[in-house]
């Protein structure tokens, strides 16, 4: 018996009428649905009607989107209008993913601050910053194409790639920019030409990182395979003693994983470790091509044209400041001394609320101006909690999240200068970087 689709009480029926029930191990087995709630859906029928663009509800083929779609829409699910793709219903021996009560309480205020009519899209005045930031990108790489690089062009083209990569293809890839999901689509590859890959970028920022933020086994940023120890559920390595030294260069260094090794994850269509949906393959094809493309395009094409050393050393200037940019203000975002972690012996349990786990793993810095330069990601908390909201109204709303989470009795850490989050950084790297036990005379673990 199909459920009404009229009426909210369709799933309620079905169940009744002995639905099909499936595991999460199972719904893990089958990338065509997806789970809500304590329901199940058809993602394969659906993500060809979702406004916001198939590969969206693609990347979380197989997997539970109760949260995602709760940070995504800003709303309650609307569990009516989707009967037509309900499949069947959560094992009765899981426990379902909750929507957070005090989260939608906190997006009807948020939403009322917004424009009448924007839907949180991009202002128009937003279009002129993009092209702004396209036309120079273009203009100096297609300049030292013709006249030869030098290490101040490719220094500052690497700045230009980074706010690209936090003006542009952050907004996009999150859906933010505009209410035609295909000029998020389009412009979201602007993360393939500064370097990255988008739907690399889609499985290990908007499928992982926001919605298991510093999570201690799920969330990829976290992951940093002894080299740092970032948390106290890391094992601790004699090096990690010297990580507040060379963390900032390693910044730097992080562009050749993300240039070169991310092909082999692209290859093996998974992102450390933690497979993509393969009901986003059709993602694949244009993946590698773009990849390909940057190689000719940035690596190749000027070897050829100018082979000597100095054309290698500009386009390493170019990929390692783009890469220490971004990796700096991503990392003081999340790690700063007194972060939260979450999951066994993080400070957090993953039964916190999804606003707890969001703001208490996340931080802000500076104000306005910084954020017209860094596409409002100094204001990680507004992000984290509203990710699909356009970064200009970060600033304006921020009074009021801060109000309202604190009254949640939540913690909100909002530094005042860059310096002061950095300096917060490198006390919290020192503190992890310790040899546990040692400040008290213990053994190590
Ligand atoms: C993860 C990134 C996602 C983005 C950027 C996104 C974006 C959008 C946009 C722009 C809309 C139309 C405007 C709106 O209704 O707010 C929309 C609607 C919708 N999306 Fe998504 N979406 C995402 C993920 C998902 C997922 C994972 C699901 C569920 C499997 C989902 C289910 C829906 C539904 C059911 C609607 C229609 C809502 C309604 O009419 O009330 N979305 N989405």
């Amino acid at each position: 018996m199909p459920p009404s689709a009229a009426s909210e009480g369709g799933v309620a029926e079905l169940r009744a009428a002995e639905v099909a029930s499936y595991t999460r191990k199972a719904v893990d087995e089958r990338p065509d649905l997806t789970i809500v709630g304590d329901a199940v859906y058809d993602a394969k029928a659906f993500r060809d009607e979702h406004p916001g663009g198939a590969h969206f509800v693609s990347l979380f083929g197989g997997r539970d989107a109760t949260e995602a779609f709760m940070e995504y829409h800003r709303r309650a699910w609307p569990k009516a209008r989707m009967s037509k793709f309900f499949v069947g219903s959560l094992d009765a021996s899981e426990k379902p993913t909750q929507a957070d009560s005090a989260y939608l309480r906190l997006c009807a205020e948020v939403n009322a601050l917004l424009p009448k009519g924007s839907g949180g899209f991009a202002p128009p005045s937003y279009w002129l910053k993009a092209a702004a930031l396209v036309v120079a990108a273009v203009s100096i790489e297609g300049y030292m194409l013709l006249r030869g690089k030098t290490l101040l062009l490719s220094v500052f083209l690497g700045l230009v790639f980074a706010w690209i990569g936090l003006n542009i293809q952050h907004d996009a890839n999150h859906g933010a920019l505009s209410r035609h999901s295909v000029i998020n689509y389009c412009l979201g590859y602007a993360q393939d030409w500064i370097g990255g890959n988008m739907v690399l970028w889609l499985q290990e920022h908007v499928v992982m990182h926001h919605l298991h933020t510093n999570d201690v086994d799920a969330d990829p940023d976290q992951k940093a395979h002894g080299v740092l120890r970032l948390k106290p559920t890391d094992g601790w390595m004699p090096w990690h003693a010297l990580q507040q030294l060379y963390i900032l260069p390693g910044e730097a260094m992080y562009a050749f994983k993300l240039l070169f090794l991310d092909a082999l994850e692209l290859l093996a269509w998974r992102w450390e470790g933690e497979k993509i949906s393969p009901l986003a393959r059709a993602l694949f094809a244009p993946a590698v091509a773009c990849k390909l493309g940057f190689w000719a395009r940035f690596v190749a094409l000027p070897l050829w044209l100018q082979p000597t050393v100095h054309t290698a050393l500009c386009i390493c200037a170019t990929v390692c400041t783009g890469s220490f940019y971004l990796a700096f203000f991503f990392f003081i975002s999340h790690n700063f001394d007194g972060v939260g972690s979450v999951g066994p012996k993080g400070s957090l349990p993953r039964s916190a609320t999804f606003v707890q786990r969001q703001v208490e793993t996340s931080s802000n810095v500076g104000g306005y101006w910084l954020g017209v330069l860094n596409g409002g990601l100094n204001f990680q908390i507004e992000h984290h909690l509203f990710p699909r909201l356009h970064h200009s109204y970060y600033a304006q709303i921020a009074p009021v999240v801060r109000t309202h989470i604190e009254k949640l009795g939540f913690k909100y850490r909002h530094f005042p200068t860059v310096g002061s989050n950095l300096s917060s950084m490198l006390q919290h790297m020192g503190k992890m970087g310790t040899r546990p036990g040692a400040e008290k005379g213990g053994k190590a673990e």
